[in-house]
């Protein structure tokens, strides 16, 4: 098991357009640590990974990455120990797959850049789109490139090696989902320490190591999966109701409820068309 200390957040305030985004944010990620990054729209998850990428500047000695002060870190160094993917990547550009991974590895020998790229293409289960321009694929094909281009950035590189994720699973099927995430866990069990912000509760509730679960700019709650997930968490910072089980295989399950008022699909407390005819109240059996 890697301990090193990779990352340290002290206290991090950032203001953007004269308004606080981030208000006080204290964590730290460990070598070989998953942590995701979870909260609703807008509480602030882009930002910080932004921040914590290097890509916003952040006031001295409130980000450390390994033991140096963010702003003390060169371009270039950073680029070869910590990779950034986007929220949004749309690459318009008719290049294909190989070439896009190929980015990532700008100055490498032709060869061992072939050997990332099969290698990685291989791990995302794209070996066979490798020809195909991006523009033509599909969404979720097009996110699983975009990670092989992050992740060539920093693979096989020295330690230590960041990957700072956001919503790199949001466009997957179920089954790719469960796929990333596995070569997520892979790449912790070699060291790298990843952040990852991410939507789906129940995929960072299986993978992640620990969960930061943000509200308006701060962090809400921080720990292992089951002390973060709770009903009364999910209502206070999501407004959501939901039954939260814990599973045999040790971490939680949420399965959001519907809504009782207020919500546009609701039917103020009426029973829907399937329960009139069953007499089955749905709640009861999601
Ligand atoms: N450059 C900016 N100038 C002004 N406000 C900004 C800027 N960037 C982000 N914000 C605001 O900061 C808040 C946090 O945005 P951020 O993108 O970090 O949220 P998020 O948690 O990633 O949300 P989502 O789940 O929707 O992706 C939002 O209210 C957003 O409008």
């Amino acid at each position: 098991m890697h301990q090193k200390p990779l990352l340290n957040v002290n206290n991090l305030d950032l203001w953007l357009a004269k308004q606080q985004i981030l208000d006080d944010i204290s964590l730290s990620l460990t070598q070989g640590e998953l942590v995701a990054l979870l909260g609703p729209n807008g509480a602030g998850k882009s930002t910080l990974i932004r921040a914590l990428a290097g890509e916003v500047r952040v006031p001295a000695q409130t980000v450390r990455f390994d033991g140096k002060d963010m702003n003390q870190w060169s371009r270039a160094a950073l680029a070869r120990h910590r990779a950034v993917m986007p929220q949004k990547v749309d690459l318009q550009f008719p290049m294909t797959v190989e070439e896009v991974v190929a980015l990532g590895r700008p100055r490498e020998n032709p060869t061992q850049r072939r050997r990332i790229i099969r290698a990685l293409l291989a791990r995302l289960d794209i070996t066979h789109l490798e020809t195909r321009l991006v523009p033509t694929l599909s969404g979720g094909e097009q996110q699983r490139v975009q990670l092989a281009r992050v992740l060539a950035q920093v693979w096989d590189r020295p330690d230590p090696r960041l990957l700072l994720l956001d919503e790199c699973t949001s466009a997957l099927d179920p089954a790719h989902q469960q796929q990333v995430f596995q070569q997520l866990r892979q790449l912790a069990s070699e060291g790298f320490g990843l952040l990852v912000a991410v939507h789906d509760l129940n995929l960072a509730a299986q993978y992640a190591d620990r969960l930061v679960l943000m509200k308006a700019g701060k962090i809400f709650a921080e720990g292992p999966p089951a002390s973060v997930l709770t009903e009364q968490h999910l209502r206070e910072v999501y407004g959501l109701e939901s039954r939260v089980e814990l599973l045999p295989e040790g971490y939680p399950l949420v399965i959001p409820q519907r809504p009782r008022t207020g919500h546009p699909t609701d039917l103020g407390g009426q029973p829907l068309p399937w329960e009139r005819l069953t007499g089955v109240e749905y709640r009861r059996i999601v």
